[in-house]
């Protein structure tokens, strides 16, 4: 099963569009747990276990695991998930770009060390950057477009005067993952829930093509304007896909012993709403 095809099958059988973000921090560990980065599968593993049935999809972002020297406690992660929800797909964060060679090594770290299903990429540096990763068949990638933090604007708002119409730079990468960089229908867009007029743009230019959207939960996007702006389906069935991330409201829910519990409740909360609103016009 491709990637696009293991997003839409994880929101039929969870009925969810939430993504649950793994980006876990030692200092907001629970208090038994606290500041102990050896703990870092075993507080993510039972964040798994707690959300499996509730999630489109989880993002382990890699920052938070190679920054504690927790790599190996990440390949665990990755195993564990294939065991605990096989049929919720994982998009590793690691906003990755660099020139082909380079690329070849990231994607073969993204595919085969971690077995991600897909991964974030900064489409910064040319299609040739991306190509390496196409290669691996079923696989998906996510390319930053219109990113959820205020310095977003510095570039992605900016207009590129030398291509016909003028599009900002994010109209533009929308256009790219719609049609010539989506050889083979493994390209997807991160768009932030922070901006939901981008999102609906985005999604003018690039009907199709599935969205990773976070900035719901700790950085205030509206999950209900999100919803409506990226969501495309009907009575037929889900045409485009979106996964809404949310990872610190939904990991540090709770800080006693019960934090997965805290954990489901947030996000079953989160799940809910986002359902929901693709019930309104
Ligand atoms: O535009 C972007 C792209 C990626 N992120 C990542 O998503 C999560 C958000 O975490 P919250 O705790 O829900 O704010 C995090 O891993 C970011 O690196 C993003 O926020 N915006």
């Amino acid at each position: 099963m491709n990637f696009t095809d293991m997003l839409l099958d994880a929101e039929r059988q969870n009925r969810s569009l939430l993504c649950v973000g793994l980006d876990p921090d030692p200092a907001r560990f629970p208090h038994h747990m606290r500041n102990d980065p050896d703990r870092i599968y075993e507080f993510c593993a039972a964040i798994v276990d707690a959300t499996a049935d509730l999630a489109i999809a989880f993002k382990p972002q890699i920052a938070y695991f190679a920054a504690h020297r927790a790599e190996d406690q990440l390949e665990r992660l990755m195993a564990h998930i294939r065991v605990a929800a096989p049929h919720v797909p994982v998009i590793l964060d690691a906003k990755r770009g660099d020139i082909g060679s380079t690329a070849e090594q990231y994607a073969k770290e993204a595919f085969e060390r971690y077995g991600a299903d897909a991964v974030t990429l900064s489409p910064f540096m040319g299609f040739d950057s991306v190509q390496p990763y196409l290669r691996y068949p079923g696989k998906g990638v996510f390319l930053l477009c219109r990113t959820s933090n205020p310095g977003g604007d510095d570039f992605q708002n900016q207009r590129l005067a030398d291509v016909p119409g003028q599009p900002k730079l994010y109209e533009h990468i929308a256009r790219l993952a719609q049609g010539p960089w989506n050889v083979s229908g493994q390209v997807g867009l991160v768009v932030g829930a922070t901006y939901p007029a981008e999102i609906a743009r985005v999604r003018e230019l690039a009907p199709t093509v599935p969205l990773l959207i976070p900035g719901v939960g700790a950085q205030g996007g509206d999950a209900q304007a999100t919803v409506q702006a990226g969501w495309r389906g009907g009575a037929g069935g889900t045409t485009a896909a979106v996964a809404v991330n949310s990872s610190r409201a939904i990991l540090y829910a709770g800080a006693g012993a019960d934090f997965a519990q805290a954990a489901r409740q947030e996000a079953e909360r989160t799940r809910e709403t986002l359902w929901r609103a693709r019930l309104f016009d």
